[in-house]
């Protein structure tokens, strides 16, 4: 087998794409397989119930599983609706005679909706089909049925059920406990010899259950193609199926029991639903609006911008400015040594040699060399320096560039809005001044830049990590900001 395993399913069809081969296809591609389908009925249903059957003949059946068969080399085969004797003993003839590797037989006999998908003589000829097969996967009015004894209502029931259609026909079954009562999402496999594995992923509270059974079965053969056995195969299809389960909730497909959304997962991590950058810097930028806006009314900033503040609390704002810088620049060195690209560690590394010596010119104006870098650190220093510390220290290149960036971008904007207002003879005008400078743009929308490109291919929970690191950095920088007309005052 190559990289990815040739899956074939072989079943009805649902027009709105929640069951049968539609929804195989799908969940084949979704476990990482190639997938084929070859219509045994088309069915005329909907999401609230199956309206008609049309039957091709049998002979159209055969010819489209020997076009696929002649041709494609078979890695695995879900077999679904069968409809009746007729098409049941074609595939039994086609499976005799081809032996593909791994087969998986869901015995569909009648739809979520409950209708029957099933015609004359279709339980007596599954018996004939199932030998021929690896795995079956009835529910529990299936397995009723195929055994002729009443649908199990307990799970001891249900595994003596499969335990004796596995031995029947010397094949393993997979009895699906989606329809008896349990906090999880249970299923039973049996086996030939009497042993029986229980496998439970996550149930989800959701009437969405349209095409369950087969996406189940579609993604086991894929699974099982891809690992080496049926026992490494289940674990993975279940949870993938819990997960799209719960995200079935997003669709709105159908009035009645909608479908599942067998891509969600793969769209979680990071493909046709990320959001581009441009998008990141908007939501990451008014997803802090409210703390900009308590920034912008701090004792500190409406002083600075006005001339009015108190040169003590600046100078204290200052030393602790030039504390929070060296910390800084460490930070930045180390994010510089995640960075993934040469480009990106020479950008880091220079802005981390930036914090010592570019943004210090302008507190060595107001700060005699003596008393620089010697205040002892207040508060608000120390704990938004422990958080870009703490967050470097893992080691995720992604975060540690999400929890520098408020630092260059709030200050950037801060100089830039007070720039804007700042009236002639402002005392404070020039290190206002150094923060509008080019210099400093550049180096704040690079980061940004990188910040960003890195968040819109991120995986949802990764991104949204980014962004709460992001903010909780934001929230130190007001406390930063709050402190020096704190402290001063006291
Ligand atoms: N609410 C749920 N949350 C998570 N998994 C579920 C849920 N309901 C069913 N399952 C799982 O989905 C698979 C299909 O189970 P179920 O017993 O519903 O089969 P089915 O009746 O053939 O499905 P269908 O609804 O397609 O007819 C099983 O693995 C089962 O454990
Ligand atoms: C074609 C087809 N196969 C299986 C089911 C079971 O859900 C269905 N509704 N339609």
């Amino acid at each position: 087998m190559g990289a990815v395993p040739r899956v074939l399913s072989v079943a009805g069809t649902d027009p709105t794409g929640g069951a049968g081969i539609q929804a195989d296809l799908k969940s084949i591609a979704a476990a990482g397989g190639y997938g084929m389908a070859v219509v045994t009925a088309l069915v005329a249903q909907n999401t609230t119930g199956v309206r008609a059957i049309h039957r091709p003949d049998t002979g159209f059946l055969a010819g489209q599983l020997n076009a696929v068969s002649d041709d494609v080399t078979l890695d695995a085969v879900k077999i679904g609706m069968l409809f009746d004797a007729g098409i049941a003993r074609t595939v039994r003839d086609w499976l005799a005679a081809t032996r593909p590797p791994h087969v998986v037989l869901d015995p569909v006999l009648v739809a979520t909706s409950g209708d029957r998908l099933s015609g004359d003589g279709l339980e007596s000829a599954l018996a004939e089909v199932i030998p021929l097969t690896d795995l079956v996967t009835p529910n529990v009015a299936e397995l009723g049925i195929l055994l002729g004894e009443p649908a199990a209502v307990s799970w001891p029931e249900l595994i003596g059920q499969a335990t004796r259609l596995a031995a029947r026909h010397g094949v393993r079954v997979l009895a699906k406990g989606g329809h008896l009562a349990s906090d999880d999402a249970r299923d039973a496999l049996a086996g030939p010899g009497g042993e029986v594995r229980i496998f439970s992923a996550p149930r989800v509270d959701t009437v969405h259950t349209h095409g369950t059974g087969c996406s189940l079965s579609a993604s086991l053969a894929t699974h099982r193609a891809r690992t080496d056995s049926w026992e490494a195969a289940i674990p993975r299809a279940k949870q993938w199926l819990s997960a799209s389960l719960a995200a079935g909730a997003d669709l709105d497909v159908g009035t009645g029991r909608g479908p599942v959304s067998p891509l969600a997962v793969l769209w979680d991590r990071g493909g046709v639903h990320a959001p581009d950058p441009a998008t990141v810097r908007t939501t990451w930028w008014n997803g802090i609006a409210d703390l900009r806006a308590r920034i912008h009314d701090t004792a500190f900033v409406t002083g600075l911008g006005q001339g009015t503040l108190d040169p003590r609390a600046f100078a204290w704002f200052l030393a602790q400015d030039l504390v929070y810088l060296r910390e800084f620049a460490r930070v930045l060195s180390r994010t510089a040594a995640l960075a993934p690209t040469p480009e990106e560690q020479v950008f880091w590394a220079g802005c981390s040699r930036d914090a010592l010596v570019g943004e210090t010119e302008v507190h060595t104006r107001w700060i005699e060399p003596r008393h620089r870098f010697t205040a002892a650190p207040a508060p608000a220093t120390t704990r938004y320096t422990d958080h870009l510390l703490a967050v470097t220290t893992r080691g995720d290149y992604a975060t540690a560039v999400a929890a520098v960036l408020p630092c260059l971008w709030i200050y950037h904007d801060v100089g830039h809005r007070l720039g804007l207002s700042t009236v002639a003879g402002n005392p404070f005008a020039d290190w206002i001044r150094s923060y509008q400078d080019p210099g400093v743009e550049r180096m704040t929308e690079q980061a940004i830049d990188i910040a960003t490109t890195h968040a819109a291919s991120a995986s949802d929970a990764r991104r949204t990590a980014m962004q709460a690191v992001f903010r909780t950095s934001a929230e130190h920088e007001l406390a930063f900001f709050r402190a020096p007309t704190q402290a001063s005052a006291a």
